[in-house]
C-alpha cells in the first residue's frame, strides 16, 4: 500500500518538513507506516433482492496523541491508497490544532446517488458492523466526508451502540443534534477555513469588496466557506460542483445558489440532484477552466489532486486556500512557489470540521452540551491562534506555510513520542 501515488506524494510534505525540526529518528520511523489497516467486504441485500459486495476501509494511521480521528468517504474512486493518504493528512491536521487525537480515515468504494435511502442505511450499518472491533470512542472515532453526512453518522452510533449494548455517542462526530451532534458542526469546515482566511487579512492585504474567489466544489465545505466569505463582502465569482462550474465577474448570488442547490436535495433524496450549473443563467464553465480563473483566491473544496504538475503553470490566482484535503500535488507545490502564489495548506484550512468534532467528543463524554455561540467562540479562538503560530513559523523561517504547518504539527507530534519512551511491544497503546 506504501508503494502507492498519493501516499507517496502526501508522505514527500513529512520529509520537506523533517529539514526544519529537531527530532529523534524514533519520530519519523514511528510515522512512517500506518498503525493499522482495516479492508473489509460489506454484504448488502439491494431493494430488488439482489446481493451485492462493497469494498470498505478504515487506516488507523497514528494514535500517538490520542485516539485517531477522522471521517468516512462514500466516493467511487475511494481506495486503500487514498483511505491511507487522507488517515496520514488527519494526523498532522489534529496536531497542528492541539487536539487531543492521532489520524484516522474511513471509506467505502461505492457511487451512494446510485443506492436508495434504505440501501444506503445497510450499507452503513453493515461497514459499521464490519469495523466495530477497530472503532470505539478512546480507540478511532468516526466522522462526515464527502457523500456522508449527519444522518449516515446517525445511523453508525445507532449501530455500534446496538453491537455493544449501550448508547455510545463518542464513537462517532457529525450526528444529528437529536443524537447528541453538536452545534456547528455541520458548518465547522467551511466556518474554520473562513476564519483563517480572515485571521491572515491584513497580512496578504484582503479588502473583501475588491477580492474575488472561485470555490471548487459546492457541498458541507465550498457551500459554507463560499456564503461566509461572501456574507463578509468578498466577490465569488465561480462556484462548481460534481457536474461543472458557473462564472460571474461581476460576483455570484451565493444564498440564492446554496438556497436552489439545497432544494434539489427533495423529501427523501440524500444528495442533491440539481447541480449549480443548471440553477441560474450564468456563463458554465468546467471545472478545469475554474481552476484557471485570474482571481485573488482560488479554494479548492472537492477532492484529491486538482492542481497537478500539468495545470500549475496555469493558475492566476494569488492565494489558495485547501479546503478540499489534498487538492494540490507536491510536484504542483513547487511550481506554484515558483510563480509566488501562496498555497495555505489543508491540514490547517480545513480543520474547522475536526475542531468541532472534538468539541462534540467532548460534550458527548460530559454529558453537557454548548450553546452555538460557545462553540463558535471556541472555534475561532483555536483557528486563529494555530494560524497565527503556523504563519510566524513560515515568516521566521523563510519557509512554505505548508512546510510551517508539518513543522508545528511534527514538533507536537515529535514531543508525544518521545515523551512514551522506548517500548517497542505490540500493544499499542
Ligand atoms: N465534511 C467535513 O467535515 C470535511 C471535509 N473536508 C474535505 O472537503 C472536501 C469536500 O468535502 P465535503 O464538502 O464535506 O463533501 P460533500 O459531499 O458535502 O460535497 C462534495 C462537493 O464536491 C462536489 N464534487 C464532487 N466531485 C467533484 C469534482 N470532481 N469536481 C468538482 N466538484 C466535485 C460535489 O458535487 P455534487 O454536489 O454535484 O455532488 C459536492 O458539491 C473533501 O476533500 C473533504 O475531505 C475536510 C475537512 C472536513
Ligand atoms: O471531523 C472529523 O473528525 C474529521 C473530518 C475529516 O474527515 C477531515 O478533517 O478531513
Amino acid at each position: 500500500m506504501t508503494n502507492n501515488r498519493l501516499f507517496d506524494d502526501a508522505s514527500q510534505r513529512l520529509q520537506l518538513a523533517l529539514k526544519y525540526v529537531d527530532l529523534p529518528d524514533d519520530v519519523l520511523t514511528s510515522l512512517s507506516y500506518p498503525k493499522a489497516s482495516l479492508s473489509i467486504s460489506i454484504p448488502v441485500r439491494m431493494d430488488d433482492g439482489s446481493l451485492q459486495i462493497f469494498q470498505g476501509y478504515r487506516v488507523r494511521y497514528d494514535n500517538t496523541r490520542g485516539p485517531a480521528k477522522g471521517g468516512v468517504r462514500y466516493h467511487p474512486n475511494v481506495s486503500p491508497d487514498e483511505v491511507q493518504s487522507l488517515a496520514f493528512w488527519m494526523t498532522f491536521k489534529c496536531a497542528a490544532l492541539n487536539l487531543p487525537f492521532g489520524g484516522g480515515k474511513g471509506g467505502i468504494t461505492v457511487d451512494p446517488k446510485a443506492l436508495s435511502k434504505m440501501e444506503l442505511e445497510r450499507l452503513s450499518r453493515g461497514y459499521v458492523d464490519a469495523i466495530a472491533d477497530f472503532i470505539g470512542p478512546d480507540i478511532d472515532i468516526l466522522a462526515p466526508d464527502v457523500y456522508t453526512n449527519p444522518m449516515i453518522m446517525g445511523w453508525m452510533m445507532d449501530q455500534y451502540s446496538i453491537i455493544q449494548r449501550q448508547v455510545c455517542r463518542g464513537v462517532v462526530t457529525g450526528k444529528p443534534l437529536a443524537l447528541g451532534g453538536s452545534q456547528g458542526r455541520n458548518s465547522a469546515t467551511g466556518t474554520g477555513a473562513f476564519y483563517v482566511i480572515e485571521t491572515l487579512q491584513s497580512q496578504l492585504d484582503l479588502v473583501p469588496s475588491e477580492t474575488t474567489v472561485a470555490v471548487q466544489g459546492f457541498g458541507n465545505a465550498g457551500a459554507v466557506v463560499a456564503s461566509q466569505l461572501a456574507a463578509a463582502g468578498y466577490r465569488i465569482v465561480a462556484v462548481s460542483d460534481s457536474r461543472g462550474g458557473i462564472y460571474a465577474p461581476q460576483g455570484l448570488d451565493i444564498p440564492s445558489i446554496r438556497q436552489q442547490k439545497e432544494a434539489s436535495r427533495g423529501i427523501q433524496a440524500v444528495y442533491c440532484e440539481g447541480t449549480v450549473c443548471s440553477l441560474v443563467e450564468h456563463q458554465v464553465i468546467t471545472n478545469e477552466d475554474l481552476l484557471k480563473l485570474e482571481v485573488d483566491i482560488l479554494i479548492p473544496a472537492a477532492l484529491e489532486r486538482q492542481i497537478t504538475a500539468e495545470n500549475a503553470d496555469q493558475i492566476e490566482a494569488r492565494y489558495i486556500f485547501e479546503v478540499a484535503n489534498g487538492p494540490i500535488t507536491s510536484a504542483a507545490d513547487a511550481i506554484l512557489e515558483q510563480n509566488n502564489i501562496l498555497v495555505f495548506p489543508d491540514i490547517l484550512v480545513n480543520a474547522g470540521g475536526v475542531t468541532v468534532s472534538y468539541f462534540e467528543w467532548v460534550q458527548n463524554r460530559s454529558g453537557l452540551y454548548w450553546e452555538e455561540a460557545q462553540v463558535q467562540g471556541q472555534l475561532q479562538e483555536k483557528m486563529v491562534a494555530e494560524t497565527q503560530a503556523i504563519w510566524q513559523i513560515s515568516q521566521q523561517q523563510g519557509i512554505s506555510v505548508r512546510t510551517a504547518a508539518y513543522v508545528h504539527a511534527l514538533n507536537r507530534i515529535g514531543a508525544a513520542v518521545t515523551a512514551k519512551g522506548t517500548r517497542t511491544d505490540y500493544l499499542n497503546p
